[in-house]
């Protein structure tokens, strides 16, 4: 076997440098297996708290624990080793203050050995972006649809539909620039205020369900595979595993039923 050659990791302020360049390609993982592939087109690779959802079956992102972040954290970054790997902050771990922010996310980043995290919020959050960036630990910002708030907005809702509220995500995207994120996802919003955040700010967007004016795009590896019965209406399908799996399950338990499996290869005589 020849000896796999070293690849320096794309870092978080190589992705910074990606403004307005060539687009930004995300999605996420919770999963070694997986991670692996996704790796060898991704410049990015999230572990998203939405593994609560689509690991664990949860309703909400809510329930999701700090253990399961960097259980999951963990096998991305060992199947993993040419994307930056990213791993979002679980609800309850660093809005109270700066200080436990960083002590949470330096144990992410200490025990899962990924690059950088991600956190929802934008101005009740810059101080404390600014808090963790000034001392080592790189801060991916998220506004818009935030749905670790998700009991507070009462649902899974798109953003921006009216004007109105348009300002507040202005101000939300500047301050957390100002205070030090690398980059900025944009969820669930309608085109013109994404391409307007977009232009008006100096580090890269990334987009979920926020259009192509975004400087890069993620999607949830299962929902774009097919394997999400319902996805949201921003999910492109590009698979269809949900039924590929469904077709091998049932090849296998026809065989099993008439003892075509185990067959002569499978045996050990
Ligand atoms: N599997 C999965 N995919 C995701 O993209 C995802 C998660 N889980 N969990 C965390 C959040 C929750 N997300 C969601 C979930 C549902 C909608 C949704 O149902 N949206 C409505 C639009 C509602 C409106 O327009 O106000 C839709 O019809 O798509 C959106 C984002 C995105 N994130
Ligand atoms: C959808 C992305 C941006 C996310 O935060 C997640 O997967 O948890
Ligand atoms: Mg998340």
């Amino acid at each position: 076997m020849s000896a796999q050659k070293p690849v320096r990791r794309i870092t978080a302020p190589q992705i910074a440098k990606r403004k307005g360049g060539e687009p930004i390609v995300s999605l996420t993982s919770y999963h070694a297996h997986t991670a692996a592939i996704v790796d060898k087109y991704a410049d990015f690779i999230l572990v998203g708290d939405s593994l609560g959802m689509v690991m664990h079956g949860m309703e909400s992102t809510v329930g999701v624990s700090l253990d399961l972040m960097i259980m999951h954290g963990k096998a991305v970054v060992r199947g993993t080793r040419q994307a930056l790997v990213v791993v979002d902050m679980p609800f309850g771990t660093y809005e109270e203050s700066p200080s436990e922010a960083f002590r949470n996310a330096a144990r992410v980043m200490k025990e899962t050995q990924c690059g950088a995290v991600k956190l929802e919020g934008g101005v009740r959050m810059a101080e404390t972006i600014r808090f963790l960036t000034e001392r080592g630990i790189p801060v991916m910002a998220h506004i818009g649809l935030t749905p670790q708030s998700v009991h507070v907005m009462g649902g899974f809702k798109t953003q921006g539909r009216e004007q109105d509220d348009w300002e507040q995500h202005f101000e939300d995207a500047r301050a957390v620039t100002e205070a030090g994120a690398f980059a900025l996802v944009l969820e669930g919003m309608v085109e013109p205020l994404a391409a307007q955040i977009t232009k008006d700010i100096p580090i890269p967007t990334i987009g979920i369900g926020a259009s192509a004016t975004c400087d890069g795009q993620i999607l949830v590896l299962e929902d774009m595979l097919g394997l999400n019965p319902a996805p949201p209406k921003f999910v492109k399908v590009y698979g269809n595993l949900g039924g590929q799996i469904e077709a091998a399950v049932k090849a296998y338990s026809d065989d099993v039923k008439e003892r075509s499996f185990p067959g002569e290869k499978q045996v050990y005589r």
